[in-house]
């Protein structure tokens, strides 16, 4: 895997824990009401315009509907509330690592509303009570399905399992390729970006950092 480590998060692989403070707090999403899909056709009918389309063409005209539809899909994630998931739990005296790795997800990059996809690898130290694993997914995949940026994501479900399930500690780490870095502009196919959140234990304990990211760097991946 062609690594580019770019923005990678201060609070991230190596072992100096100076390097290791936080960038703030993750920028609080804004709910908007639910998506405007006839808003949505509006602007999508005035953008093939601008293009130098004629959006009343055969093959164009349910074109706005779909994109409507489509942006009501992928942005889905700002009408709900991924904390709801995490109040799923179970009792448990388990205080070892919990981890799920590789749950892919596709998110939409803010800067150009193009998809960026990858996988997300979280997990957890338990204090007394466990989730269900489908729910980590399911976090994921709501904090994925708003305009983002790999980075704020990253910190987003971290800090969403840290605050709900009053863990020891928390790693997410999130690799993906950006199409916007891909398909237009600078065109770098391939390269991968990374980012982590390391929270509690993750954070201080060295050797506890070394031995989830070998889970999550392992060969058989
Ligand atoms: N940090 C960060 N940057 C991102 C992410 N997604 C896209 N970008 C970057 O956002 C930047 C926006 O830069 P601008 O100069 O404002 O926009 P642009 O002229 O389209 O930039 P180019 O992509 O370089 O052509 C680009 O460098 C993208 O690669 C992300 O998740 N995190
Ligand atoms: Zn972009």
């Amino acid at each position: 895997m062609a690594t580019t480590l770019s923005n990678q998060s201060s609070d991230s692989l190596n072992g100096d824990e100076n390097a290791c403070a936080s960038e703030g707090p993750a920028q609080p999403s804004q709910p908007a009401a639910e998506v405007d899909r006839e808003a949505i056709k509006d602007a999508v009918r005035t953008i093939l315009k601008a293009v130098g389309e004629d959006p009343d063409r055969a093959g164009l005209v349910e074109t706005p509907r779909r994109v409507a539809d489509m942006y009501a899909e992928m942005f889905s994630g700002l009408h709900k509330q991924p904390s709801r998931h995490l109040q799923v739990v179970f009792p448990e005296t388990y205080d070892e690592l919990v981890l799920v790795s590789d749950i892919r997800f596709t998110s939409m990059c803010e800067h150009h509303l193009l998809p960026f996809s990858g996988v997300a690898h979280v997990g957890y130290m338990p204090n007394g009570k466990v989730t269900g694993l489908s729910k980590l997914a399911r976090v994921v995949e709501e904090v994925a399905r708003r305009p983002q940026v790999q980075e704020r994501m990253t910190q987003q479900i971290a800090d969403l399992i840290e605050k709900e399930l009053n863990t020891n500690g928390v790693v997410v780490v999130v690799e993906a390729e950006h199409s916007c870095m891909s398909i237009r502009g600078v065109k770098k196919p391939g390269s991968m970006t990374l980012t982590s959140a390391l929270r509690g234990v993750f954070k201080t304990c060295q050797a506890t950092r070394a031995e989830v990211m070998s889970l999550i760097n392992r060969p058989s991946r």
